[in-house]
């Protein structure tokens, strides 16, 4: 059997929807090529199974025991791939099969992709450069929602964009007291039922430090931050300290947020109404998603200072969900960032990006991180190219639970 032609290609900058997946899966000319039977591995298929556990209880990736819908996204991922690899598919599409997964996973992931790519023939969508999967020599042509085959893949460079010049906007209004050590969790240990995913967890967090936190996938990582922002109850009663009280015993989740920037690539698909950009910032102060209040001249100014900053004054009147992913991205840092809060958590910000909008990203990041007084968190699988961060938390697996490690410098 000749070995299969493997394409990928480069969806930088393009709208890909399900539908357009989906009629690739269908398309005659890979059936032709490749053979009867594909597999699409995106985030569109899990969802299905996830929706098929919710809605009807159906479990089709994990037994009957386990359930798909409290595993990590990386477990998510791994049981997809490893359900449809079972179906032996002539050709597999993946939908950027990296995001989302830690170092190890994907250098196995890549490993076992390789030896597959001798019989199975194998379509990438990818951002990142460092994903492209080597064995892929051909390209596709993407035109009206339809695949085309195309010709042999140029070999690119990723051409990064310099890092952007930022200019800070001035605070709107000064940080109120805060202790030095802003988080504090105290040999605190997490366990869903029997099984213990964080063992005496021991980390502090102070005033304008900059740390990565990092771990393989399931190792733990959203299950920490839940306990800072006010999203999982697991906080409550142990020694864990957020701007100097202890977790459970003084203000509500809503005050708590307060003082916290978030952003997730998720949140981008909450606000899809008609919000503009400069709405979208100035919602930062209230963690509105609507204006209900007139903004002052002063909120509006400083709005516009930080629309500035990112570089899309030309776009302030644009609708929020109209622009690119990058600026997406961008607009809601400056939202979480122009409450002047004391902790800012990122996690994953440069999810699904391109080399370049990483890099602006990255930007932004290394510019918050040396001229406000807020302490960052970072999360990402990825050690992105010229991110400045100083700290890392690290969360390792065993089997009594992750336990954390520190490393500075
Ligand atoms: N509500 C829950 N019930 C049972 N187990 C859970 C629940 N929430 C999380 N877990 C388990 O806790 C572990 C840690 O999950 P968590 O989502 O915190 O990992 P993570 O480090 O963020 O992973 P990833 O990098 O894949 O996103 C996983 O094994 C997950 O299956």
């Amino acid at each position: 059997m000749a070995t299969p032609t493997h394409y990928a290609y480069n969806t930088t900058g393009q709208r890909i929807r399900q539908q357009d997946l989906v009629s690739l899966l269908k398309a005659d000319w890979l059936k032709q090529e490749a053979g009867p039977r594909g597999q699409l591995f995106s985030e569109y298929s899990l969802t299905q199974y996830l929706d098929l556990e919710y809605r009807l209880g159906e479990k089709i990736l994990t037994n009957d025991q386990d359930s798909l819908l409290t595993k990590s996204t990386g477990e998510r991922k791994k049981l997809l791939l490893a359900y449809q690899l079972a179906q032996n598919p002539d050709y597999l599409i993946l939908d950027h099969p990296f995001d989302g997964l830690d170092l190890e996973t994907v250098k196995a992931l890549k490993a076992q992709l390789r030896l597959l790519a001798g019989h199975t023939a194998i379509l990438q969508l990818y951002t990142r450069h460092e994903d492209l999967l080597t064995f892929c020599t051909d390209t596709l042509v993407f035109e009206n929602g339809t695949f085309y085959k195309g010709g042999k893949l140029k070999p690119k460079d990723p051409d990064l964009k310099a890092e952007a010049e930022y200019q800070m906007p001035q605070a709107l209004t000064a940080s109120s007291d805060m202790p030095e050590v802003l988080i504090e969790f105290r040999d605190v240990s997490v366990s869903f039922g029997d099984t213990c995913v964080l063992q005496n967890i021991t980390w502090q967090i102070k005033k304008a430090e900059t740390w990565q936190l990092t771990g393989a996938n399931g190792s733990g990582k959203t299950t920490l931050l839940s306990m800072i922002t006010g999203d999982s109850v697991k906080g409550y009663g142990k020694e864990l300290y957020i701007f100097g009280t202890k977790k459970g015993s003084g203000e509500s989740v809503w005050e708590l947020k307060k003082k916290i920037g978030y952003v997730t690539p998720v949140l981008t698909e909450r606000f899809d109404g008609m919000h503009s950009v400069s709405d979208m910032v100035v919602g930062g102060i209230y963690d509105s998603v609507g204006l209900y209040k007139r903004p002052t001249s002063l909120e509006r100014s400083i709005a516009a200072q930080w629309i500035a900053l990112i570089g899309l004054e030309s776009k302030s009147s644009s609708r929020f969900r109209d622009l690119s992913e990058v600026n997406k991205r961008l607009v809601l840092i400056a939202r979480a960032m122009i409450k002047n809060p004391p902790l800012l958590i990122l996690d994953e910000p440069t999810f699904a990006l391109g080399d370049q909008d990483a890099a602006l990203v990255v930007g932004l990041i290394n510019k918050l991180s040396e001229s406000t007084r807020a302490a960052i968190i970072y999360v990402s699988h990825r050690q992105e190219p010229g991110l400045r961060v100083d700290r890392e938390f690290r969360l390792t697996k065993t089997e009594k639970g992750s336990v954390g490690t520190l490393k500075e410098g």
